[in-house]
C-alpha cells in the first residue's frame, strides 16, 4: 500500500479538454456545442443535431441537404454482412450483435485505418447511416422475417420505424422517437465515450474505438437500464403494487436501473425533455396500457424522490417509450447506440485532433517484490 490518493471510478476527474458538450450538474443543464439540448430536442431534427455535434455549429438547409444526401448514400448493408447476420446466435443480445456487426463494418472497409480528419468523418456518417439498418435487420431475422431494405426518401427517424415494422407511425411517435435520438445524442465522457477515446488515442482505428463503446454502453449500470427499467415496469405490472415494490427495493438495498447519476445528483438535465415526450406519447396511443406504464413510472419516481432523493435518469422515460413505440426490450439499448454514435465519432475526432495516449497510473495493492522458487522447491 502507499499513500497514493486514487479516484476511484475516475470520479471526480477532468481526464481531457472538449468542446463538444457541456454537462452542468449545477444548473441542471446540457449544452451540445453552447446549444440547450432542451431548445435541440425541441426546435431541430436528429439530422440537424447530428451536424451540429460533429462540425460545431447548427446546419444550414443546403449544408444539412449535404448531409442527408451522404447519409443515405451510405444507407446499405453488404450481401456479405447480412448472410453474417443470417447466421447469428438468436439467443445473443442484440447488443452482442450489433457489437459484432460494427466490428464486420470495420473489416469489410478498406479504408478502415485512415485517420485523416476527412476519412474520420466518412466513417463517422457510414456508422450513423448503417446501425440503424443492422439493429433493424436483427430484429427482424429474430422474428423470422425478411430484412427491409431501407427507403432514400425517409428521414433517419422515419427510416428505422419502416425497417422494422414496415410502416411510418403517426408524427407524434415519430417526434418522440427523434426527440430521443437528441437528447441520447452526446454526454461528454460517460463511461462508453471515455472508452472509444482511450482506444482511439492508442492510434488505433474508429471502427475498434465504436466497438469497444458499444461493448461498455450495453451495461446495465450505463446504457443497458433502459431495458432494465421496462422489466421492472412489467414487474410491477400496475399502479396499485407500485410505491411498496419501490420501498421494498429499497429497504433490500436493490439498486433501481434508471435512478441516479454519476454527474447529476439533482436530476438529469434531459428527464423533463423525455418525460413531457412520453406523456404526450401516451396521450397519442390513450390506450390503458401505456396509462398504466405512465402512472407506475410516476409513482417509482415520487416514491424514489421523497425517500432517498435519487431522481431518474434519461432511461427511465426513455424504456417506455421505445415500449409504447412497439420495440421489444433487448432492443432499447441498441437503439440508443444508433444515436450516441455521433457523439463518439466525434469524441474520436477530438481525441486525435490533439492526442495524447490514455495511460493513467494504477495504485498497487499486491505482494512485494519477492524471488522466484523453482518449480521444484516450490
Ligand atoms: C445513460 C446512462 O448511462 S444514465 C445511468 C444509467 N444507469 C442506471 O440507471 C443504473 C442505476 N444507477 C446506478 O447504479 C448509479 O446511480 C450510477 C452507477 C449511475 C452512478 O453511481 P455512482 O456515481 O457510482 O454512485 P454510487 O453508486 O456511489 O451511489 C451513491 C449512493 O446512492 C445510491 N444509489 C445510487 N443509484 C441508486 C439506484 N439506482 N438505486 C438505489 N440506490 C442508488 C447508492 O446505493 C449509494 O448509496 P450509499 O452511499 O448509501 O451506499
Ligand atoms: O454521463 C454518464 O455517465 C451517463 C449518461 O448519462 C450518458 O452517457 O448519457
Amino acid at each position: 500500500m502507499t499513500d497514493t490518493e486514487v479516484k476511484y471510478g475516475l470520479a471526480g476527474v477532468y481526464a481531457d479538454d472538449t468542446a463538444i458538450s457541456k454537462v452542468m450538474p449545477e444548473i441542471n443543464s446540457l449544452t451540445y456545442r453552447g446549444y440547450k439540448v432542451q431548445d435541440l430536442a425541441e426546435k431541430c431534427r436528429f439530422e440537424e443535431v447530428a451536424w451540429l455535434i460533429w462540425n460545431g455549429d447548427l446546419p444550414t438547409q443546403a449544408q444539412l441537404d449535404a448531409l442527408n444526401r451522404a447519409e443515405r448514400e451510405e444507407r446499405g448493408l453488404s450481401d456479405d454482412l447480412i448472410a453474417v447476420m443470417r447466421k447469428f446466435n438468436k439467443k445473443a443480445h442484440p447488443m452482442d450483435t450489433l457489437r459484432t456487426a460494427v466490428s464486420f463494418l470495420g473489416q469489410e472497409d478498406d479504408t478502415a485505418n485512415d485517420s485523416s480528419p476527412e476519412g474520420l468523418y466518412a466513417k463517422a456518417i457510414r456508422l450513423y447511416a448503417k446501425i440503424p439498418q443492422i439493429v433493424a435487420t436483427d430484429y427482424r431475422l429474430r422474428n423470422g422475417k425478411e430484412p427491409v431494405a431501407p427507403s432514400k426518401d425517409l428521414g433517419f427517424s422515419e427510416n428505422f420505424f419502416h425497417m422494422c415494422f414496415e410502416k411510418v407511425p403517426a408524427p407524434d411517435i415519430v417526434k418522440c422517437f427523434d426527440i430521443s435520438m437528441t437528447l441520447y445524442a452526446e454526454h461528454s465522457f460517460n463511461a462508453s465515450t471515455f472508452t472509444a477515446r482511450v482506444i482511439a488515442s492508442s492510434l488505433s482505428d474508429i471502427y475498434s474505438a465504436v466497438t469497444g463503446a458499444i461493448g461498455s454502453l450495453k451495461g446495465p449500470l450505463h446504457g443497458g437500464a433502459n431495458e432494465a427499467v421496462m422489466h421492472t415496469l412489467k414487474e410491477i405490472g400496475s399502479p396499485d403494487n407500485a410505491r411498496q415494490w419501490m420501498l421494498d427495493a429499497l429497504a433490500q438495498k436493490k439498486r433501481v436501473m434508471g435512478f441516479g447519476h454519476r454527474v447529476y445528483r439533482k436530476g438529469d438535465s434531459r428527464v423533463p425533455t423525455m418525460t413531457e415526450a412520453y406523456r404526450k406519447m401516451v396521450e397519442a396511443i390513450g390506450t390503458e396500457e401505456a396509462r398504466k406504464y405512465w402512472e407506475i413510472s410516476k409513482i417509482l419516481n415520487e416514491t424514489m424522490v421523497a425517500e432517498k432523493g435519487i431522481y431518474p435518469n434519461l432511461d427511465f422515460p426513455a424504456g417506455p417509450s421505445y415500449y409504447l413505440m412497439g420495440f421489444e426490450i433487448p432492443m432499447f439499448t441498441p437503439i440508443f447506440v444508433m444515436s450516441r454514435i455521433t457523439g463518439w465519432t466525434a469524441h474520436v475526432i477530438e481525441q486525435l485532433a490533439d492526442n495524447k495516449l490514455v495511460r493513467p497510473l494504477s495504485n498497487y495493492t499486491g505482494v512485494e517484490q519477492r524471488e522466484v522458487v523453482p518449480i521444484e522447491k516450490r
